[in-house]
């Protein structure tokens, strides 16, 4: 990574859909170099928020700004909950197909390198249709972190794995990541536990932010830790209770 990971600032944030408000008045910094993980009930919004963030959607009203004052254009990696694979070009052409869209110099032992970490060394040269979801998955986090940008932008990116594939995905995006900012969304309040140095929630409607104690300890916390466990049945609780405890 070439650049210094800035903050982003949401001001007064809103969107709606069709004349519904999805969120709004949301404000709140991400903080630079920090992995933050978003949870909330599902149609909440927590896609249209990182979508916004991404700058693919516009808001209604406010704005997002990097706190260094520069655009965040270019500087954002984005993994949707689509893998949006192109079916024709093989796992490897796909994780450097960034590069080659760009006109940039292609880093094939890098993109090598991320593969084999991620499992997938000998699927180099299967087309996307050759591939479980899982492992699709797997290419889209490896074409994700290839882009090496200071800002990385992750829709549900482990949603497809089974719970040991899980894990070992999440220590690989916390090693890979650290130092950048960060934001990710999920689900699953253990993967929030083990991954969150901020852990936000997104409830109500329209929707509004609001942020849990992450559990103590460096990330990725291990799946056992006491702190962890207790962390994921606090976050299960307030999930249950509809957030407003
Ligand atoms: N392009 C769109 N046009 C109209 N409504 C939309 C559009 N995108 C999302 N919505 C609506 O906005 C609300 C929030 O959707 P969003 O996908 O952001 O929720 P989410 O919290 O990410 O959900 P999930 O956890 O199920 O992925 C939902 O009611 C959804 O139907």
């Amino acid at each position: 990574m070439t650049q210094a990971p800035p903050a982003i600032r949401l001001e007064g944030l809103g969107l709606s859909h069709a004349g519904s408000p999805v969120f709004e008045g949301l404000d709140f910094t991400f903080p630079a170099g920090t992995f933050s993980v978003l949870l909330g009930p599902s149609g909440v919004g927590k896609t249209s928020l990182l979508r916004s963030v991404a700058l693919l959607d516009r808001p209604t009203a406010g704005h997002v700004a990097a706190d260094d004052g520069v655009s965040l254009a270019g500087r954002v990696a984005w993994m949707g909950q689509q893998d949006l694979l192109l079916p024709w070009a093989r796992v490897i052409d796909n994780v450097t197909m960034g590069a080659r869209l760009r006109g940039a110099p292609v880093e094939r032992d890098r993109a090598e390198a991320l593969l084999r970490r991620m499992g997938l060394g000998d699927r180099l040269a299967a087309l996307p249709s050759e591939l479980s979801g899982g492992m699709r998955q797997r290419v889209a986090l490896a074409r994700t972190l290839y882009e090496d940008r200071p800002v990385v932008l992750m829709d549900e990116p482990f949603s497809a794995l089974d719970s040991v594939t899980r894990a070992r995905m999440q220590d690989l995006a916390a090693d890979m990541l650290r130092g950048r900012t960060v934001v990710l969304i999920t689900h699953d309040p253990l993967e929030a536990c083990r991954l969150g140095q901020v852990i936000l929630l997104l409830a109500g409607s329209p929707a509004r932010l609001s942020s849990v104690p992450a559990p103590d300890g460096a990330t990725p916390r291990p799946a056992d830790d006491p702190g962890v466990l207790r962390g994921q049945g606090h976050l299960m609780r307030r999930l249950l209770d509809g957030v407003a405890a």
